[in-house]
């Protein structure tokens, strides 16, 4: 996507070098566009696990970099499980990052330690290019949708959409997975609006959906998290677009926390639920996402502490409960199947079930 209308993807590889790893530090936006240049395997870890790069497809693809760097220094047979190892551990919940590290291990075993590092970018740039494609074809079949809502109503009426967290472009190495049909319909001239939970507490809603979404014109409005079912009760909400960080072969979906409650009102209230994913964020080997999807436990500080930009202009952190209180922050919820009206794939859209995802992926039967 564009920043100032100059081209980027979320994650590059420096095309002086040829071998160091750029993405944009997350935590923070929107108020500073820093640029990071990893340069080691432990530096990626430590980006993906302080986010300063997050997002379910994204933290795959630059954790496939990460092992492209380690390979730089070691190649052996040891450092490569090692390596892997260690950035696979990073964060639980995503099955992305499992499942990019364990495309590279499967790719790089049989290659000789001499050429392995070489393979690891070429792989690493095939799974950059591979999400990017398939995020655009979810932007496409979810601007159906929207295209199919705007004729039901009158022209110019406005397409309200309620997105939670971030699962915008800056969550995947292109275009998004919930943001991306909002972006192409936008562009065609659709009046759609963005509702934009905060998304507690590290507020990717507030700070990146919202940096996205007004970077590129798109009309929305921040609103805090628990605002979304009262919009939904006096029929401010057309429907619910959200990304997701696992589903199961059964349809639950796993995301960001709070996903499961704007679910339950957005049923409540008959408001269509979509999620929109690229097939690497399938976990066919699971099947009960709530008994067996990982959710990660987060340090309690992300509860008590806040940052922002202060009125100095001065990005800071302060603290606001009081000294001693404990803090829980499971960062990630999950959606039972029942609840989610459809699921929008780069391969088309389904319903939520097991024989809705194998009518779009009959391999996986
Ligand atoms: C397109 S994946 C976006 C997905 O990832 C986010 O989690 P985090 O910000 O912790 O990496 C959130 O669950 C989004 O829906």
């Amino acid at each position: 996507m564009k920043i100032n209308g100059t081209p980027y993807r979320s994650v590059w590889v420096d095309e002086k070098d040829g071998w160091s790893v750029h993405i944009f530090d997350q935590t923070r936006l929107p108020f500073a566009l820093d640029i990071l240049q990893l340069t080691t395997p432990e530096q990626v870890a430590h980006a993906i696990k302080t986010m300063q790069v997050r997002g379910a497809p994204l933290i795959g693809a630059v954790a496939a970099y990460g092992l492209a760097l380690a390979l730089r220094t070691d190649s052996s047979d040891a450092a490569l499980e090692q390596q892997a190892a260690m950035l696979a551990a990073t964060r639980p919940t995503a099955i992305n990052l499992a499942w990019a590290i364990e495309r590279m291990l499967n790719h790089l075993r049989p290659i000789a330690p001499a050429q392995r590092a070489a393979a690891a970018y070429a792989e690493a740039g095939r799974i950059c290019d591979e999400d990017a494609a398939q995020n655009e074809a979810i932007g496409l079949h979810g601007l159906e949708l929207l295209r199919t809502l705007a004729a039901q109503r009158g022209k110019n009426d406005r397409i309200n959409i309620l997105t939670h967290c971030n699962a915008g472009w800056i969550a995947t190495v292109d275009w998004g997975t919930a943001l991306a049909p909002i972006y192409m319909a936008h562009d065609e001239g659709l009046n759609v609006h963005v509702w934009v939970d905060e998304t507690r507490p590290r507020n990717q809603g507030a700070a990146l959906t919202a940096w996205e979404l007004g970077s590129h014109g798109v009309p929305h409005t921040v609103i805090a998290d628990n605002a979304g079912g009262h919009l939904m009760q006096h029929g401010l909400v057309d429907l619910v677009i959200v990304g997701t960080d696992r589903v199961t072969r059964n349809a639950d979906v796993a995301n960001k926390i709070g996903t499961y409650l704007k679910a339950l009102a957005a049923r409540d209230n008959n408001v269509p639920f979509w999620v929109a994913l690229p097939s690497t964020t399938i976990d066919w080997r699971v099947a009960d996402g709530v008994r067996e999807i990982p959710i990660e436990e987060r340090s309690g500080t992300e509860i008590t502490h806040i940052h922002g930009r202060d009125d100095h202009g001065q990005i800071s952190r302060v603290q606001i409960t009081p000294d001693g209180s404990k803090a829980a922050n499971p960062a990630f919820d999950v959606t039972p199947a029942r609840l989610v009206s459809g699921l929008i794939t780069e391969k088309g859209c389904c319903p939520a079930t097991p024989e809705g995802l194998l009518s779009l992926f009959p391999e996986q039967g």
